[in-house]
């Protein structure tokens, strides 16, 4: 069975603002105050791309001792911008306790955070506390790539009656997620559209790009994947935020960002300038692999050599010379070195798996001959 066939949705969602725009969810990353809190929201009421206010009121933080959010008196504000501005509201739950405070102060929208999404005991804990509520729910991709957890979540909140569901994409954590502060995987969006037929998806750029300048780029591509909308981490004054100060804009940021985006019409480069790069990509690409398969052939003759001369295969210093002269290589050129690292690292554990079978082979045709 499909597991996207398990998913009961409604085909009319509160998530989606209804017309052919992509749908905007702005707010500061958390709640800090009430001034903080309406100065960002009367900015926001006056752009009409934007229809949901977000605030973070408890905060999962990585390490203790930093601000974990101002927790209910937040809600109070936020109940204060909706009577003033009109916006919906939305706000992060990750237990029992948050649903049932955001549910009194009339919340309009919850989400769960990627940290609640990796644990299946406290989405289940969030979606027992929905039992037999009406009110969408986004969920955010769990840290890690696994796109089953996601599914699951949904799957829970779905059996405990929720239908207005939503996607929200936020990147993962990688070996390496450079530039990004977690990393799009860009290919998980149409991966899990498969998998969630219909839901709508929303992408968090503040979280994939973890700073300003790279929010253009990361919500270009991911309004060009089909994203449903966006959710922009905006505070009044991002610079003396008490939370991810790098990666919120001002209002009026906010703005000049979503112009840009030009959500109207999708701007694409030129077919043909574009069709020339893809065709350099492409010759570029072939050379990487006739120089990867002789490298392999050449490792494979090493290996050769090692089991006729009982060596080891794995050489840790010969092994941390190569590291050490490609590196250097990689910085004299500007090529990221964790980059260069992964791609050897990769080339490494390749070379050692050919002289293995190498080994391997030979142990298997001595065993043959034996009577
Ligand atoms: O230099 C060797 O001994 C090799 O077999 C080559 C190679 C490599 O692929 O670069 C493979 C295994 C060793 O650990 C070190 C380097």
């Amino acid at each position: 069975m499909n597991a996207s066939t398990s998913l009961q949705t409604v085909a009319k969602t509160k998530i989606l603002n209804g017309g052919p725009l992509p749908t905007v969810i702005a707010g500061p990353c958390s709640a800090e105050s009430e001034d903080q809190m309406l100065q960002t929201a009367r900015a926001l009421k006056n752009d009409h791309r934007v229809s949901i206010f977000r605030a973070g009121i408890w905060k999962p933080r990585t390490r203790p001792g930093l601000f974990e959010g101002v927790g209910t008196i937040g809600l109070e504000w936020l109940k204060t911008v909706k009577q003033e501005t009109g916006l919906l509201t939305a706000v992060e739950v990750a237990n029992t306790q948050h649903v049932e405070e955001a549910l009194k102060h009339g919340v309009d929208i919850l989400w769960v955070g990627a940290r609640t999404t990796v644990n299946p005991f406290s989405v289940q804990e969030v979606a027992d506390a929905l039992q037999g509520v009406d009110i969408p729910v986004l969920v955010k991709n769990p840290v890690n790539p696994d796109l089953q957890l996601w599914l699951g979540a949904l799957e829970r909140l779905n059996r405990a009656g929720i239908t207005d569901l939503g996607l929200i994409h936020r990147g993962f954590s990688t070996p390496n997620n450079k530039p990004y502060r977690n990393h799009p995987k860009w290919q998980t969006i149409q991966e899990i559209r498969n998998l969630a037929l219909g839901i709508p998806l929303i992408c968090d750029p503040s979280h994939i790009a973890g700073r300003r300048d790279l929010l253009e780029t990361v919500s270009q591509q991911a309004l060009h994947l089909g994203a449903d909308g966006l959710m922009i981490e905006t505070h009044i004054n991002p610079d003396v935020a008490l939370s991810d100060a790098s990666q919120q804009v001002t209002p009026a940021g906010l703005d000049k960002l979503l112009t840009v985006l030009d959500l109207e019409s999708e701007r694409l480069a030129q077919p043909e300038q574009l069709q020339d790069l893809r065709n350099l990509i492409d010759r570029l690409d072939n050379e990487l692999l006739n120089v990867l398969f002789l490298r392999s052939d050449v490792s494979k003759r090493i290996g050769e050599y090692k089991r006729l001369n009982s060596l080891d295969i794995y050489q840790a210093n010969r092994w941390q010379q190569i590291v050490e002269d490609r590196l250097k290589i990689a910085s004299d050129t500007g090529l990221d070195e964790d980059f260069v690292k992964a791609i050897f690292d990769t080339i490494h554990s390749f070379s050692l798996g050919i002289q293995n079978e190498v080994f391997a082979a030979q142990a298997a045709a001595t065993s043959e001959k034996q009577p």
